[in-house]
């Protein structure tokens, strides 16, 4: 499966850097490829490291402008003009998304998957890992839209959350 992820550019602490590495893990040696911003910052080079020295493949895709930051030994890199570019590509290439802790970055990029999703543009699950309660705060704002009628379709069809990076292969799996 080609796994999109999202995930911080910043380097975190082991609340979220263990877990993002066990993510990473389970990722490369289930056989699964890593689509991702390409870059070797921060939670993003832990990301592919990680993945590759479990065997999984890894598919970049990165915008010009940030281009200095790529990562070294990707199996396959993907140049893109500019942002929104990318987020069509790293779209395009996955089988499911999965979100990691990340900031305002991350939070543009699930917000445009799902929204996508809500619109019936794609099917494909997107699964945030619920690290630590990151975003416990994020998922009360998106129950209060579905309470309150702010979308079209159950808040369920269009994000799951998992706690642990074992449940994210779970619910993918349960999506397949
Ligand atoms: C932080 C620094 C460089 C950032 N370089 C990036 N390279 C590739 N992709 C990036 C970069 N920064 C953001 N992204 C994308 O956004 C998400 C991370 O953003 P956040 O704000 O940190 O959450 C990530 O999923 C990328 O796709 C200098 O060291």
């Amino acid at each position: 499966m080609n796994i999109t992820v999202f995930c911080s550019a910043y380097s975190l602490d082991d609340r979220y850097s263990v877990p993002a590495a066990e993510f990473a893990r389970l990722l490369g040696s289930g056989g699964h490829t890593l689509v991702w911003g390409g870059s070797n910052a921060g939670l993003m080079g832990l990301l592919a490291d990680e993945v590759k020295a479990a065997g999984g493949r890894l598919v970049g895709v990165l915008v010009e402008l940030l281009a200095h930051k790529g990562y070294q030994g990707a199996d396959e890199l993907v140049m893109t003009a500019d942002l929104a570019a990318r987020k069509a590509e790293l779209l395009a290439r996955a089988d499911a998304v999965v979100v990691l802790a990340g900031g305002l970055g991350t939070l543009d990029e699930v917000t445009e998957v799902v929204e996508l999703r809500k619109h019936g543009l794609h099917d494909k699950p997107i699964v945030l890992l619920d690290t630590e309660g990151f975003y416990a705060g994020l998922r009360t704002q998106l129950e209060r839209m579905e309470a309150e009628g702010f979308l079209p379709r159950p808040l369920a069809e269009l994000v799951s959350f998992a706690g642990t990076p074992a449940e994210v292969f779970e619910l993918l799996a349960a999506a397949s």
